[in-house]
């Protein structure tokens, strides 16, 4: 099974912003304790790669990716981490191509029908559909991917998805998982709230297993 399909079973990314790597284990433990082995740690903090690393270290069962990857070194560095997979906002066809060659298996962001040809001229699996709401939404989303149905080509929203409106995007066929901040805000981390997060885990998960069926 591929990791995007992995990743998909569990119907949401919580999308993480870690600024110290010592969060990084008890993080991952609420997570677990909720039921959501599942993180994007962003590369947008220094202590995100440490962090990554200490997860994919010491919590085997956490399935971990690197978010805001940006570059060519960020590939190699997210990899070297422990990175199961990787995502971006946006796309970069040159750090596509160094993503293929290290096997780090890449969803780019997009949000509009040229770069949804981009990433299926890479060979994606998965984009994310970024930034969701503010783009346009459920309505743009089923514009967007209309065209490319046939190609099998999966979506995961993100930017502006809550647990609120996790349901009616989960409803579009395309989209394999939502993402967002909302499961551990980088507030809920900063102050310890572990148990706040095993819960918003536990939730988001029910959720999905009920929309499921
Ligand atoms: O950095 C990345 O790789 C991103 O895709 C951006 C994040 O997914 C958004 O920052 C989500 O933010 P929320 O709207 O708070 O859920």
């Amino acid at each position: 099974m591929s990791v995007f399909h992995e990743l998909a079973r569990f119907g949401v990314v919580p999308v993480i912003v870690l600024d110290r790597a010592e969060d990084a284990l008890p993080l991952a433990d609420a997570l677990i304790a909720g039921g959501l082995p599942l993180a994007e740690i962003t590369l947008r903090t220094p202590q995100a790669l440490a962090g990554l690393a200490e997860i994919a270290r010491h919590r085997p069962a956490m399935l971990v990716g690197a978010g805001t990857v940006l570059t060519e070194d960020q590939v190699h560095e997210a990899k070297a981490a422990g990175a199961r997979f990787a995502l971006s906002p946006g796309i970069d066809p040159l750090v596509l191509t160094e993503a293929q060659g290290a096997g780090l298996p890449f969803a780019p962001g997009i949000a509009t029908a040229t770069e949804v040809q981009m990433a299926l001229r890479a060979g994606c699996e998965m984009v994310k559909f970024f930034p969701a709401v503010p783009a346009g939404g459920i309505a743009l989303l089923k514009s967007i991917a209309a065209p490319y149905v046939h190609t099998g080509l999966g979506y995961n929203p993100t930017g502006g998805v809550t647990a609120e409106t996790l349901g009616d995007w989960l409803a579009l066929p395309q989209v394999r998982a939502v993402g967002g901040t909302w499961i551990a805000t980088q507030a809920d981390i900063a102050t310890g709230a572990w148990e706040a997060i095993a819960h918003k885990a536990r939730a988001a998960v029910d959720l999905v297993t009920r929309l499921r069926g």
